[in-house]
């Protein structure tokens, strides 16, 4: 009778622990599934990951944005690719917390570099990161421009956590340029500190020409697409590479919101030549310690451009990638010089806005 008790006891735990089994595994894949469809809060990804998932799951979205950037001229994408070379170059080993930590909150950005487009945006955003009291999402987020109907939470989800002290913040240079941006960064946080890095708009048109040019090698010639009237000289201010260089114009659309003293200019000229000068001013700005300084950085004569030193112990390469500091091709002289004068006025509007001359003439 005890050994018939037993085994029937025995029998309803096997019963008991598989259907246990069941649920934990329906469990197990409902939350799977979750994550995989972007929903899951808990373990936040990156937005590269983030929208090449999406783009899996729904391929014709991912194609659509792909075509949008084709359209506009403009390909993220890139950016995201040399975010990613860095990260897996170890690049972040300058960054005292590790990318993955769990400590600290995810904040909204206290700052952000809004622009402009081939500016030297990354390499200001990866010098940054050098600082131990700065945090940044790297990959370019697009809130404020193209995910705005995403909201804020989903936007606070994409940055790294910090602790006290420490800022956060993300860079998408065309913010600069979308019209509703001011106003939606101000309805996030009246006080976030606006950088822009700005570079001579004609070399500046040709570098965003540059960069279609790799992606579509069919690409009309720079002097066709930058007339409207060849004959006549008139400029194609519809063209989003001459377009994007009217500082003053978008400048002033920011400062209907938010005062001058909240803004940061930097030189994209000088952020090449001295970097470790104009990382003083930034990090000045930012309130934060000196900490970036001349130890950092070494010229690379290969590359042209300042490099990070290597950190201790690491053999992996500290330039920027490929896609920055490209050769650009050449352009007639007279075709450069009728652009020069376009951008006259609004390079001179713009010293006066910003009370800065940044020697563009
Ligand atoms: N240290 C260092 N290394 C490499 N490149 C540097 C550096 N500092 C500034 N630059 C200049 O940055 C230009 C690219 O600007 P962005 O990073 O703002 O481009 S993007 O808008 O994010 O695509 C890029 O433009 P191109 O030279 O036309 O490729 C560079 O001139």
């Amino acid at each position: 009778m005890g050994c018939w008790t037993t085994s029937l006891d025995f029998g309803h735990l096997k019963a008991h622990s598989k259907v246990s089994v069941f649920f934990t595994m329906i469990l197990v894949f409902t939350y799977l599934f979750y994550c995989l469809t972007g929903c899951c809060e808990s373990i936040p990804s990156p937005l590269y990951v983030h929208q090449s998932f999406r783009s899996k799951l729904f391929p014709k979205e991912g194609k659509k944005l792909q075509a949008d950037a084709r359209v506009n001229g403009s390909f993220p994408d890139q950016d995201a690719e040399e975010e990613t070379r860095l990260r897996g170059s170890g690049y972040d080993i300058y960054n005292n917390l590790s990318v993955s930590n769990n400590f600290g909150t995810k904040e909204f950005p206290q700052a952000i570099i809004i622009g402009v487009k081939k500016g030297g945006t990354r390499a200001l955003l990866e010098f940054l990161r050098v600082h131990p009291d700065v945090r940044a999402v790297g990959a370019e987020p697009h809130f404020f421009d193209r995910f705005y109907d995403k909201g804020l939470q989903w936007y606070r989800n994409l940055m790294p956590r910090s602790l006290d002290g420490q800022i956060t913040m993300e860079k998408t240079p065309s913010y600069f340029i979308t019209h509703e941006a001011p106003a939606r960064v101000f309805s996030m946080s009246r006080g976030t500190k606006l950088i822009v890095v700005v570079r001579d708009p004609v070399t500046r048109a040709v570098s965003d020409y540059t960069q279609t040019l790799s992606k579509n090698p069919g690409l009309p010639s720079f002097q066709s697409l930058v007339f409207k009237n060849s004959s006549t000289g008139l400029i194609d201010t519809s063209w989003s590479a001459v377009r994007i260089g009217i500082y003053a114009k978008h400048l002033e659309n920011w400062l209907r919101y938010f005062p001058l003293a909240q803004f940061l200019f930097v030189s994209g000229e000088r952020l090449v030549t001295d970097p470790a000068g104009e990382m003083g001013r930034v990090q000045d700005f930012l309130g934060l310690k000196r900490v970036v300084s001349n130890k950092h950085f070494y010229f690379n004569q290969t590359k042209g451009f300042p490099c990070l030193k290597k950190p201790e112990g690491s053999s992996r390469p500290r330039c920027l990638g490929k896609s920055k500091g490209r050769a650009h091709p050449q352009i007639p002289p007279d075709v450069l010089h009728r652009l020069r004068d376009f951008y006259r006025p609004f390079n001179m509007k713009f010293y006066q806005m910003t009370g800065h001359d940044f020697g563009w003439d």
